[in-house]
């Protein structure tokens, strides 16, 4: 397949003139005051949400050169191969198929996807099957998901954020650390008849989960639990290990399915016990509407390309090296964290596909806070500080609660905040003083629900693959978590021995410190 990065196109020269002679001094209010027409031109309604661009450092002409960009760099095609099932994750040579586990079975596919397909839906029958009976079991109080990165930060953020969908009656915890601190808080307030763990691991290897589910197993044990086949299940590509371990319940799935994109898979299991099975294939059908629009929409209507292009002229052209997410939701507390590893595993490399070191930034960094709590932490430096860093509003219309006065206030200070940073406040001099002209984009939901938050995470997906794509990295694997995993497996015995043979100074030092006392 013939790539051609970003930097290696004739819009990429285009751009940076543009950015020289329009872009470096672009300002927002004059963009508002000399087009009536800026606000419909850079909003647009994709599935279930609406997007708000025009508060970015952008226009037709700057979206029209990212655009030129897209198609010389051949996005189009790259997209149709990863729909289509082709090994686009080429280090791994894998293909990419979580869209595949969000189409509905009213739609078959044919060709090479089929079998795939088919496996995809009868393992969603079956663990929507087994959520059902779980939900109906009274005698299981509480769930425990065993599992970190993808295995983790999807379920727990989408329990969370759809707990008004959740039915009363079971407990859900997340355990991902190895840090034994976070496990036993969690058993402290379990009784194994009550419990049911489910050990969530794409390969069933992954040191931090296999303790945690080993010590789970002996708690459970050394309490009197009975019946592990009933008390535990394992959700994994790899169904041997997890029968080594002694489990049989498995809920799996494919290698062409990777970790941080595997909410939609059986890794998805504590979702549809919490929301029950109606409710999981309404996120998947959510998210189903925006591949359909990713894969259909002409790129200049089609919202996850013109975020992945807005990502490119922000990183490469105004070199801002952070993104803020600002979810004004309190149930979307945990919706960065899970965006981190989307977007920053994805697409934090240094090489393109064909191994060449790269001479632009990727990923930048990406962090937030729920409004307002964030307001009153580190607000000041977005609005006063010296760098500018784009920030994403995130709104509901419609609240889940009837406590009089707070939505209002709540969607207040979301518009007042995206308004102060692009207005500032020029004539106050001094202390009092805003810059403003900083941008940020505004994401408007009607209602958060199973539907509303799969279309927003399906959105996001398909920004991360645009910026990737124009950059020609491989946004599915991720080397660069590797070389810590070795290093810790030579250190941890050392850790009882104190050989500090070999080590650098620093981590001898440091290592002889953290040594536990005899
Ligand atoms: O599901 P697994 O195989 O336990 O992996 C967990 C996580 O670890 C990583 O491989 C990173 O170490 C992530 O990509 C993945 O989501």
């Amino acid at each position: 397949m013939t790539h051609i990065r970003c930097d290696g196109t004739a819009a990429w020269a285009a751009l940076q003139k543009h950015y020289d002679s329009v872009g470096l001094g672009f300002d927002i209010r004059q963009a508002f005051a000399s087009d009536p027409g800026r606000f419909a031109a850079l909003s647009q309604s994709a599935p279930h949400v609406f997007a708000d661009l025009s508060k970015n450092l952008l226009d037709a002409r700057t979206e029209q050169l990212l655009l030129d960009v897209a198609r010389e760099t051949g996005l189009e095609a790259h997209r149709d191969a990863m729909f289509a099932g082709r090994h686009i994750n080429a280090t791994e040579d894998r293909a990419v198929l979580h869209t595949l586990l969000r189409r509905p079975a009213s739609a078959p596919v044919g060709g090479d996807l089929a079998a795939a397909f088919g496996d995809v839906q009868a393992t969603l029958d079956a663990m929507l099957a087994y959520a059902e009976k779980v939900r109906a079991d009274s005698t299981i109080t509480d769930v425990v998901n065993i599992g970190i990165g993808g295995s983790d930060l999807g379920p727990q953020m989408a329990v969370l954020a759809l707990d008004q969908f959740v039915a009363p009656g079971k407990r859900f915890h997340f355990v991902s650390n190895v840090d034994g601190h976070e496990l036993a808080g969690i058993l402290r307030g379990l009784a194994p008849e009550h419990t049911l763990f489910l050990i969530a691991s794409k390969t069933f290897t992954t040191a931090e989960t296999m303790a945690n589910a080993q010590s789970a197993k002996r708690w459970f044990e050394q309490s009197g639990g009975v019946d592990i086949a009933r008390h535990f299940a394992a959700l994994t590509t790899n169904v041997a290990a997890a029968k080594a371990f002694g489990i049989d319940t498995t809920f799996g799935f494919w290698d062409w399915v990777g970790g941080r994109y595997s909410m939609w898979s059986a890794i998805g299991l504590p979702i549809a016990l919490a929301i029950g099975a109606d409710g999981f294939r309404g996120l998947l059908a959510g998210a189903h509407a925006m591949d359909e629009h990713f894969r259909t929409a002409p790129l200049a209507q089609n919202l996850p390309v013109r975020l992945g292009l807005l990502d490119v002229w922000y990183r490469n052209f105004h070199r801002f090296t952070t993104r803020s997410i600002a979810p004004y939701h309190s149930a979307l507390k945990r919706l960065p964290a899970y965006l981190q590893q989307l977007e920053m595993e994805s697409n934090g490399k240094q090489v393109d596909m064909a191994g060449q070191l790269l001479t632009f930034g990727t990923s930048p960094v990406l962090w937030g806070e729920p409004g307002t709590n964030g307001q009153h932490a580190y607000f000041q430096m977005l609005h006063q500080g010296t760098d500018v860093t784009p920030l994403e509003f995130i709104a509901v219309r419609d609240a889940a609660h009837d406590l009089p006065g707070h939505h209002s206030k709540l969607l207040a200070n979301a518009l007042a905040q995206a308004q102060a940073l692009m207005l500032g406040q020029r004539d106050a001099g001094g202390h009092k003083n805003f810059p403003g002209n900083r941008p940020s984009t505004f994401f408007v939901f009607e209602q958060l629900t199973p539907e509303s938050l799969g279309a927003f995470l399906a959105l996001y997906e398909h920004r991360v693959f645009t910026s990737g794509a124009l950059w020609g990295i491989n946004s599915f694997d991720q080397w660069g978590v590797e070389l810590g995993k070795v290093l810790a497996r030579d250190i941890e015995p050392r850790l009882a021995s104190g050989d500090v043979a070999g080590l650098d100074a620093s981590t001898a030092g440091l290592l002889a410190r953290l040594r536990p006392r005899a």
